[in-house]
């Protein structure tokens, strides 16, 4: 376990401690007594839009933006977090950030430093965004699935540029996505060129918070543009500087609201997420069509290849795991032992 994260007590008591301090500070609101600092107004619920060292930007259930100060005692705020703050009473100065609620989800990264680190916090979904140019991959949105499955934020593929596409060649390719729909994911096939199929895009991500994933090239910046209010065109993929929260916020996340309704959360971070540090076992977790077989096999320590009474071949054999999906599966479980190795190596 990496030295910053908590064990299972310690998150108990974290979670209960900022339940207490919750209560606290509604207890004190409901007594209409002076809750703490005279200096603050009253306690209100807010989501932390970015966040720059020791200040966040949070915006109030009206939309309006705060710079706020962190109480110390909070754990790691970040993009997403939903918080119980107070705005300041003299408008010149920071409000402060009391409380935060649990999250639903966290997208973390590992970090040189600090081990793994929370980037994102509250999405819902993730978009993962392919294209016939650069390359269409299915060895890519496999590897980005079993990533979001280790983090149970449910992802949705959408296939953009479709615009390119011949009739003959779209065809190929809604056959290679139906592997996809058969196992129970969400495909959708856009052009952020000629607008096919963004309303249901747009449909998708109404009422939700969502962020954008996929390779270099294949349109995030493109789609994410066209959902966007205009004003707000040019600052994506840099961050703005607008919430006045120092030079180097074009690093941090950030929340963005949706023309149609919905939030996205980006930041050249959160769109390099990706199959960090994760363990042979949740690689094939992350394959969900597997599950129905995993305990089968043989042996127990199957490694799912050539051995002997394994249930996964033999779920292949019989077509009911795709070849591409389990062929995948090894590549994946290979680049990854690949990566070890380097790493190991270069870091001993
Ligand atoms: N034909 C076509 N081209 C598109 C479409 N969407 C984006 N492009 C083009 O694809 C190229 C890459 O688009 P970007 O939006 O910059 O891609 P990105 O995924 O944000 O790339 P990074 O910022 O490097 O991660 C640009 O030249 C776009 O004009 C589309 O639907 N059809
Ligand atoms: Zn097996």
């Amino acid at each position: 376990m990496s030295k910053n994260r908590l064990s299972k007590n310690q998150q108990r008591r974290v979670n209960a401690k900022h339940e207490q301090r919750r209560e606290q500070i509604n207890l004190a609101d409901s007594d209409n007594e002076n809750s703490g600092d005279s200096l603050f107004g009253e306690v209100q619920e807010g989501i932390v839009i970015s966040r720059f060292g020791k200040l966040a930007a949070v915006e109030d259930s009206s939309g309006q933006q705060h710079r706020c100060n962190i109480r110390r005692t909070l754990p790691s705020l970040v993009t997403g977090d939903k918080v119980l703050w107070r705005a300041s009473l003299d408008e010149q100065t920071n409000g402060i950030i009391e409380a935060v609620y649990d999250r639903t989800s966290v997208l973390s990264r590992p970090d040189f430093y600090d081990g793994v680190k929370p980037i994102a916090a509250n999405v819902d979904q993730i978009i993962i965004v392919s294209a016939v140019l650069p390359e269409f991959s299915l060895n890519i949105i496999d590897r980005y699935l079993v990533a979001c499955e280790a983090t149970h934020i449910p992802p949705v593929i959408v296939l953009n540029k479709i615009d390119l596409l011949t009739p003959e060649q779209k065809e190929q390719i809604d056959k290679q996505l139906a592997i996809y729909t058969d196992i129970g994911y969400q495909v959708l096939c856009v052009s952020s060129e000629n607008r096919q199929g963004m309303a249901e895009l747009a449909a998708i991500l109404k009422d939700r918070i969502s962020i954008f994933v996929g390779q270099s090239g294949v349109g995030k910046s493109s789609l994410i543009n066209q959902l966007l209010p205009e004003e707000l065109h040019a600052t994506t993929g840099a961050v703005s500087e607008n919430s006045g929260l120092g030079q180097h916020t074009t690093t941090t996340a950030r929340l963005y609201h949706l023309t149609g309704g919905g939030k996205i959360i980006d930041s050249p971070g959160v769109r390099e997420f990706g199959l960090w540090h994760l363990e042979p076992q949740q690689v094939t977790q992350g394959f969900i069509e597997f599950g129905e077989y995993l305990g089968l096999c043989k042996f127990r320590d199957c490694k799912h290849q050539d051995d002997p009474g394994c249930a996964l071949q033999q779920a292949v054999c019989e077509g009911k795991i795709t070849v591409s999906r389990f062929d995948n599966y090894h590549r994946i479980l290979a680049s990854m032992a690949d990566v070890k190795s380097r790493s190991n190596k270069s870091y001993k």
